[in-house]
């Protein structure tokens, strides 16, 4: 029987928790001698003096503090790419891919990562960067931390156990689970699964947050309760383990003779969490016209222009269509901001076929984009009942910075070449005498 986890609620509350009663200290951080014979050590995810409001840091108990590592050695790049990109590749043209095949030699998720897409400047802290994942072995004596940005984890195929400092997440299709930046992390395959692939969104800027609600009021969309954040749990074992770092756009390796999961307690604001998109309360219009998908937005980065964000994350979520006298679909446009769309499962509404559940979609700023030619003819002659769209899952990363493709993603195999012919059929109805 897997073993079911424990968490505890809520978006980047202040948590507490330990593995051990008595482990976290009371009334202060640093005592003189920590409890257990533990390691007293604080972990930011924002500069120390950063308005309260967004004030990010959490304070960990552990077995040996983190500095207890060998030097730092260069690993290569693997398939893993960054911004800026050496040689620039950002591209008006719409893309698609098809799901990325998956390996048949024993890979894990570092070696299973393969950047698709980039954007801004890790180095700045803007942008992002836009991975899929493909493997089918578990970290077993590697672990990894992020320090160029933190990991926003979508699954497509396959469960993960995501084994962290601050404890053990599991997250499946239409759960996404996040790794701020710095956690040191081990994934693993859930029980009963032999291979995983999904999309990874690596920000470079400010941390995922909810977004505002305006008129909307004091509830809806993705509610703070749901997001689920582990229990400390720890393990006291020695060996030989390598910590993997990606750091100003390369990996690295430092030697460890002991496990880095060794924290006993820990409390503080910063911490992984994971959300089940089944919870995302769908507000859409119950009168006409397809309002805009930032009614979709689960979490924001913010950029430092404010309503101009650095990484939207927006999903499309099974819902009812009531629209009266409307072109129900996703309307025909040029945005500003630059987007990158996967489908974690069912159909997307905008397209008939082609775009598939693993796939991808690039539509960069003011490329022209929406309905395909028979999703188009399809839904202009549609009866406007109510309409339940039941098996559909997609989702967003959308940018103010245009995406950089990678060589890789350019050169791939699974790159669908003739995606722009999806709306060749999209020919003139116009007729001066009929309105
Ligand atoms: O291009 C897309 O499919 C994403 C999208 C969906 C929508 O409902 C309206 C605008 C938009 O960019
Ligand atoms: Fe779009």
């Amino acid at each position: 029987m897997p073993q079911s986890l424990d968490y505890q609620s809520g978006f980047r509350n202040h948590f507490t928790t330990e593995a051990l009663p008595g482990a976290l200290p009371e009334g202060q951080n640093s005592p003189q001698q920590v409890a257990y014979g533990l390691y007293a050590e604080q972990l930011t995810g924002s500069a120390f003096t950063a308005p309260r409001s967004h004030n990010l840091r959490s304070w960990l108990y552990r077995i040996r503090p983190s500095v207890a590592q060998s030097a730092y050695l260069p690993l290569g790049e693997g398939s893993t790419a960054t911004a800026p990109l050496s040689k620039p590749a950002a591209d008006p043209n719409q893309m698609r891919w098809d799901p990325r095949p998956l390996p048949d030699a024993p890979t894990d998720f570092i070696d299973g990562l393969l950047t698709v897409a980039v954007n801004g400047d890790a180095g700045t802290q803007t942008g992002c960067g836009v991975h899929v994942y493909a493997f089918n072995q578990n970290m077993t004596e590697r672990f990894f931390y992020n320090a160029d940005g933190e990991m926003l984890i979508v699954p497509q195929l396959g469960s993960l156990r995501l084994r962290t400092e601050f404890g053990e997440i599991e997250a499946g299709n239409g759960e996404i689970a996040v790794i701020p930046r710095g956690i040191k992390f081990q994934v693993r395959l859930a029980e009963g699964h032999d291979t995983a692939r999904g999309y990874i969104c690596e920000n470079y800027g400010s941390p995922f947050e909810l977004p505002g609600l305006g008129p909307i009021g004091a509830n809806g969309l993705a509610n703070p309760r749901d997001f689920q954040t582990p229990v400390a749990t720890y393990e006291d074992i020695s060996g030989d383990f390598a910590l993997v770092a990606k750091f100003s756009g390369r990996l690295w390796v430092t030697q460890l003779d002991h496990s880095p999961l060794d924290v006993v307690a820990w409390h503080g604001n910063y911490a992984p969490y994971k959300y089940n998109l089944a919870n995302f309360n769908t507000i859409n219009t119950v009168s006409f016209d397809h309002p805009d998908p930032s009614i979709f937005t689960v979490l924001t980065s913010a950029s430092d222009t404010e309503g101009m964000a650095n990484i939207d994350f927006v999903i499309f979520p099974p819902r009812w269509m009531v629209a009266e006298k409307t072109f129900r679909p996703p309307y025909f446009h040029r945005n500003l901001m630059s987007e990158f769309m996967g489908l974690i499962h069912g159909e997307y509404d905008a397209k008939a076929e082609g775009f598939l559940p693993g796939g991808a979609s690039l539509h960069n700023c003011m490329s022209p984009h929406g309905p395909d030619a028979n999703t188009f003819e399809k839904a202009s002659e549609a009866e406007l009942e109510p309409q339940y769209q039941a098996a559909t899952l997609a989702f967003m990363f959308e940018s103010r910075y245009a995406f950089q493709p990678t060589e890789t993603a350019l050169s791939a195999d699974f790159r669908q070449r003739d995606y722009v012919d999806v709306w060749q059929g999209l020919k003139s109805h116009f007729s001066p005498d009929k309105r």
